[in-house]
């Protein structure tokens, strides 16, 4: 079988939102961080729920899936794998930025790293962030524990620090998952055929399924009334899962049926999350004669405890209880695409090795380099934001008078 591959969208928006390429000195892969020990676990789900009003039932509940694997998230490790990728591909195409790398919520966190590098002479960051759609816990967040970091270090002014777009429809990101639903389709083909079903595809459903978020959160995802749109599901979330889900099936398999569904909700029973929840989504397909699926973790670049846990542990047990047969595709983790991907993105970015095409699978994107004002509102207070439109904040030597900019 010859491996399909993804095309692009028409380019006739690639303007949107884009910044100038500029000179940095380094990229920060900033991600979600993982406890690495049995006596990580409660201080790092303290650290991820400061603040966000999760009950301590639920915190009891996934310190469990933690204990489970001894403690140790997959995601550090995966990080720092994908960090010596992105290293040996920089350094195969001859481009000089070191790579550093800062977690949300756990060590190396990335005050201290923004620190580290102000003394270590650094001036001008480009951020790449694990994650990837539009929301507030995916964008964001991430800009502004940016923007508090600065702050806090008394940095802001000094050290400058810009962000990649959401590179969810970016090819780089797609042909992992285009190719791994390709193959898993090929495995749940083979399994009903040799189980004696005649029209196989016809009892196959591919499940998408990516984090669960408050329905609020949602429906501020993306949206700015600097320039209104109209999205799917009336969120910019599920509509870049809908559209990266439907450019995967219409390349490798328009027939099969698919579904977008959800998993890991977490907050207080009474406030909306998205939905369904992959496992309620098994319960109700099952009867309907669903013989097979395969899960494809579309909202996750590497494998997290969401995908070891709620995915391979919980959601594989429902489809046994339910006799159906199921496979799991691999996230991008360090596919040679994806790595390739992250660094054409950065190159997007740079003034030397500028990529000017900012290649889209998509008719959403390309996403805004520099978010539009108020996206993906914090429900809970402003604080200080990097790449926003309006905001001074992380925008370093070029808010300075130029006679400052020239030192
Ligand atoms: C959209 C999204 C992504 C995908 C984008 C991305 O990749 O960033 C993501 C990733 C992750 N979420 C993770 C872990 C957790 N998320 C939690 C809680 C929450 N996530 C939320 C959203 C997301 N989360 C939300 C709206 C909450 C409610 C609290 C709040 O509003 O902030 C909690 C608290 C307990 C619980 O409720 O589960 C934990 C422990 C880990 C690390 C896993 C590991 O250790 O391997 C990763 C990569
Ligand atoms: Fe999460």
């Amino acid at each position: 079988m010859s491996t399909p591959t993804i095309s692009t969208a028409p380019n006739e928006v690639t303007e949107r939102g884009r910044q100038e390429p500029r000179n940095y000195d380094a990229v920060l892969l900033a991600s979600f961080g993982g406890p690495e020990g049995q006596e990580d676990v409660i201080p790092f789900l303290r650290n991820v729920t400061r603040g966000r009003g999760i009950p301590d039932e639920r915190l009891e509940e996934v310190s469990h899936h933690y204990r489970a694997f001894g403690g140790i998230s997959p995601i550090n490790q995966q990080n720092r794998e994908l960090k010596a990728a992105i290293e040996a591909e920089l350094a195969g195409r001859g481009i000089e930025l070191p790579v550093l790398w800062g977690n949300r919520n756990w060590d190396p966190y990335i005050a201290p790293v923004l620190q580290d590098a102000y003394d270590a002479g650094h001036r001008r960051i480009l951020m790449l962030t694990t994650s990837i759609y539009s929301c507030y816990s995916s964008c964001r967040q991430y800009r502004e524990d940016i923007g508090v970091a600065l702050t806090e270090t008394g940095l802001d002014g000094k050290l400058q620090v810009d962000k990649i777009r959401q590179y969810f429809d970016h090819p780089g990101v797609v042909q992992p998952f285009l190719e791994g639903t390709a193959a898993g389709l090929e495995e749940i083909r083979n399994k009903l055929t040799a189980a004696g079903e005649a029209d196989p595809d016809s009892k196959i459903r591919v499940l998408f399924a990516t984090h669960s978020i408050p329905t609020r959160d949602a429906e501020a995802a993306g949206r700015s009334e600097d320039e209104p749109r109209e999205f799917a599901e009336g969120s910019a979330y599920a509509a870049q899962h809908l559209a990266n889900a439907k450019a995967i099936m219409d390349t490798v398999a328009p027939h099969v049926a698919w579904d977008l569904v959800y998993q890991s909700r977490s907050g207080a029973p009474h406030i909306p999350w998205l939905e369904p929840d992959i496992n309620d989504h098994l319960e109700e397909i099952a009867p309907q004669g669903v013989r097979g699926v395969v899960i494809v973790p579309l909202g996750f670049v590497s494998d997290h405890m969401e995908v070891a846990w709620d995915l391979d542990t919980e959601a594989l047990e429902t489809c046994k209880n339910l006799d159906i047969a199921a496979t799991r595709v691999p996230t991008p983790g360090t596919h040679a695409a994806f790595v390739s991907g992250l660094v054409d993105l950065i190159c997007e970015r740079t003034v030397d090795n500028n990529i000017a095409e900012r290649p889209h699978v998509t008719d959403l994107g390309p996403w805004y380099d520099v978010c539009r004002p108020n996206c993906c509102e914090n429900f809970r207070g402003a604080k200080p934001v990097i790449s926003e439109v309006g905001s001074t904040v992380g925008t370093g030597h070029d808010a300075y008078p130029a006679a400052e900019a020239a030192k």
